[in-house]
């Protein structure tokens, strides 16, 4: 168990919070999506309320990726969600961040540059070499404490992550203790349980499903989106050159050969698409098992409507349902079918749970609410959901002893 923000003495304690506020970017280089902004709203007002004095730390985007830049635009929206005063300084641990961190008074709040500017912080090391790095080691002595609120970047072991917990007194915040509640008890939700996975991250797909399967944790795994077109293919459908180019180009070839390996170990639990939904005269198109390949240009973008019917049958026993990855290109119109009835239809099961932040803002674009929880991480999500610990999890629950009276 880790400490949360209910154990910490705030007032006047300069804590360093470690957030999740990558989002996407427009092409002015501004941030396009505040929604990951907004889930750290509760976390920094209770922090700024109860006095403390705090200092953000968040990475934005990969090196060499479009979506690589500063978190001045960040520290802004942030200032109007949180309607009060935010500062933004462009370094992470320099003397010019050591400076704005210690002249916080209390109740201030000051956003610390993108924390990947500085390369140390796209590696990933134990928990005692992270808290050797300059990030740490240059920052750690002008802060009392350390919040991790990025539940979505916790199966990172980066120095932001795992090394301040090793020298600070750590404490989950509302986010992550929000998150760990639901996710980490996922081997006592109600079953049968059913793990839908789609969407375009094959591999990481394939890893979740053997783990569910080998550990019991799944009851079935339905397969949609291009996970469910890799399965069809390990099944020895013919999904014609279309699709099977897409695999091949976002080189997923190789996770044919694996699908195949899981469907020989669990067959009888993994559920395939029956039916496949193209666009043909401009319009969706479906076409089920037997009429496939479709004609030459055609892809298989959506799951069709016997599909659809078969995994609600489904659905309709379980008792807990877990989706991650939309069905098909819910970006376009014709193909959202399959993502809007099948997450529709997991609303009606006791217990729905949505992994995936691409996912999350699918369903916020189609409007399909009442899930038991959306979690705001996509990465650290799955390794919960196979009931994998997270590095930055196991760091702050390992972290220095330390006791500190809560608030009066
Ligand atoms: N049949 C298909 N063919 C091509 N692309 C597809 C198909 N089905 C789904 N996709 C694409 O998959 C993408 C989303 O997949 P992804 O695995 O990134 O989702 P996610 O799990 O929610 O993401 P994250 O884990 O990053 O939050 C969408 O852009 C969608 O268009
Ligand atoms: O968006 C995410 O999933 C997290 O912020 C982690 O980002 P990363 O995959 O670039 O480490």
């Amino acid at each position: 168990m880790t400490d949360t923000l209910d154990d910490l003495n705030v007032e006047g304690t300069t804590v360093g919070v470690r957030i999740d506020v990558n989002s996407p970017i427009g092409d002015d280089g501004m941030l396009a999506d505040d929604a990951r902004l907004r889930a750290h709203v509760d976390t920094l007002s209770e922090l700024i309320e109860r006095g403390g004095r705090v200092a953000v730390l968040a990475h934005q985007g990969r090196p060499g990726g479009d979506d690589f830049v500063t978190l001045e635009s960040h520290a802004d929206r942030l200032s109007k969600l949180l309607d009060h005063p935010v500062d933004y300084v462009d370094a992470t641990f320099s003397k010019a961040a050591r400076e704005a961190v210690s002249n916080l008074e209390n109740g201030d709040c000051v956003v610390l540059e993108n924390t990947r500017f500085y390369s140390e912080e796209y590696m990933e090391f134990e928990p005692e070499r992270a808290a050797q790095t300059h990030l740490v080691t240059g920052l750690a002595p002008v802060l009392d404490a350390y919040v991790n609120d990025a539940f979505a970047a916790a199966h990172r072991s980066q120095p932001s992550l795992v090394g301040f917990p090793t020298v600070l007194p750590g404490y989950a915040g509302r986010v992550m203790e929000s998150e760990l509640d639901t996710l980490g008890t996922i081997e006592e939700t109600p079953e049968p349980r059913i793990y839908v996975l789609g969407g375009a991250k094959v591999s990481d797909s394939i890893d979740v499903a053997w783990s569910v399967l080998e550990k019991g944790l799944a009851d079935h795994v339905l397969t949609t989106g291009v996970v469910g077109n890799v399965f069809l293919i390990a099944d020895g459908v013919d999904l014609g050159d279309a699709s099977s180019d897409f695999i091949y180009d976002q080189g997923y070839w190789d996770e044919i050969d694996r699908a195949a390996d899981l469907l020989d170990a669990y067959g009888e639990r993994v559920a395939l698409p029956r039916d496949v939904a193209v666009e043909r005269d401009g319009q969706r198109h479906e076409l089920g098992i037997n009429a496939l390949p479709p004609q030459d240009d055609e892809a298989a973008m959506d799951i069709g409507s016997s599909t659809l019917a078969y995994y609600r049958r489904l659905l309709e026993d379980a008792g807990t349902v877990i989706l991650n990855g939309p069905a098909g290109v819910f970006e376009d119109e014709a193909f959202e079918k399959g993502t809007r009835t099948l997450y529709n239809a997991a609303t009606d099961v006791e217990t729905s749970i949505v992994g995936g932040g691409d996912t999350a803002s699918a369903l916020r674009q189609l409007g399909v609410e009442g899930f038991s929880h959306v979690s705001t991480g996509g990465g650290a999500a799955l390794r919960m959901l196979t009931a994998e610990p997270l590095p930055a999890v196991t760091a702050l629950e390992n972290g220095p002893t330390h006791q500190q009276p809560a608030d009066d």
